[in-house]
């Protein structure tokens, strides 16, 4: 697992948003082999889908042959209900994007037969080739999508009953009354994500330092779902510093230090093929961003201030 460390929001929300463009075109998806990915809503991945549209809208990056799959929705809340998660991934992201209305998946917590629409979906994630890169988010708890403790690390797409401390974590959003919020909610599951060939999970913010140490330093365990990231080949963390309140110091320094070497390695001793950066023994060990994908100087404000550390950029002495 990789665990990349970053300042504070926007460089987390940065940092990903590059990771999913790279990711993307180094895919050169068609109509005819699309990437498929699978999105999260909450606040943590805002900032990221801010940077994407930007991109979509410099011609940086098409979403006309990406497929996606958003992880949840609350069960009997009008789509049109400004705290759906279909009206914020439609307010958020896919206003601004090139993708075509029948690429976009969501869950529909008010289907007739839930267990149905549960059903469907997986059919559908099934059907088009899997996920190519699952982007997450947590809750304090350490829950991965709506996979609340105690979950099945196998599960599925299925109805969950929220736990308490979602609620009343959700609750913000709905004029912080909790009676307001919904109690049931569909998600996809814990095995679900963690099909996907790539996992990328944000966690930022102080409140989920307990949730990030559990899932790095302490073992796979149902009470924090997100940890089954372990088990995955191809995992991800993407996390601010004041997340990492809870870490030891020395797990800190070790994965900084991991980040370190290998922004060393992209920069210099390595080939560059096809946007990923192969290692002198062969390993692929990150992502190039490719000289043609060089940004109009007007719309960079923000990453300027990142380029050195960003994994996705070469090195300017290059
Ligand atoms: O990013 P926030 O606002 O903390 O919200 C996190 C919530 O959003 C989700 O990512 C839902 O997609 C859940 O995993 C979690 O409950």
């Amino acid at each position: 697992m990789r665990l990349v460390i970053r300042q504070d929001y926007d460089e987390v929300s940065d940092w990903v948003a590059h990771y999913i463009k790279e990711r993307i075109l180094q895919f050169k998806p068609t109509k005819d082999r699309p990437f498929v990915l699978g999105l999260p809503s909450g606040s943590s991945p805002v900032g990221c889908y801010q940077r994407l549209a930007k991109f979509c809208k410099s011609g940086q990056l098409s979403f006309k042959h990406v497929i996606t799959f958003s992880m949840d929705e609350y069960v009997g809340l009008p789509r049109e209900h400004s705290q759906s998660y279909y009206s914020f991934l439609w307010k958020h992201l896919y206003q601004h994007l090139d993708i075509p209305s029948e690429n976009i998946n969501m869950l529909d917590g008010n289907a007739p037969d839930l267990d149905e629409e549960c059903r469907r979906y997986e059919a559908k994630i099934a059907q088009v080739g899997g996920i190519e890169l699952f982007v997450g988010g947590i809750g304090p708890d350490g829950h991965i999508a709506f996979n609340e403790p105690g979950s099945s690390l196998t599960s599925r797409t299925r109805v969950k009953t929220l736990a308490y401390e979602t609620i009343i974590a959700n609750a913000r959003f709905f004029d912080g009354d909790v009676s307001k919020v919904p109690k049931l909610a569909l998600t996809v599951g814990v095995a679900t994500v963690m099909d996907a060939r790539e996992v990328c999970i944000i966690i930022v913010g102080a409140h989920k330092s307990v949730a990030l140490a559990k899932c790095v330093e302490e073992g796979v365990n149902h009470m924090c779902t997100v940890s089954a990231i372990q088990l995955h080949p191809k995992g991800l963390i993407v996390c601010d510093e004041d997340t990492t309140l809870e870490l030891h110091v020395k797990t800190v320094k070790y994965f900084k230090s991991i980040e370190h070497v290998h922004q060393s390695l992209i920069g210099k001793e390595n080939l560059s093929l096809q946007g990923q950066v192969i290692s002198a023994k062969g390993a692929t060990i990150g992502i190039t961003r490719p000289r043609e994908d060089q940004e109009d100087p007007k719309d960079t404000k923000e990453d300027e201030d990142h380029d050195e550390d960003r994994p996705s950029k070469k090195k300017k002495e290059d």
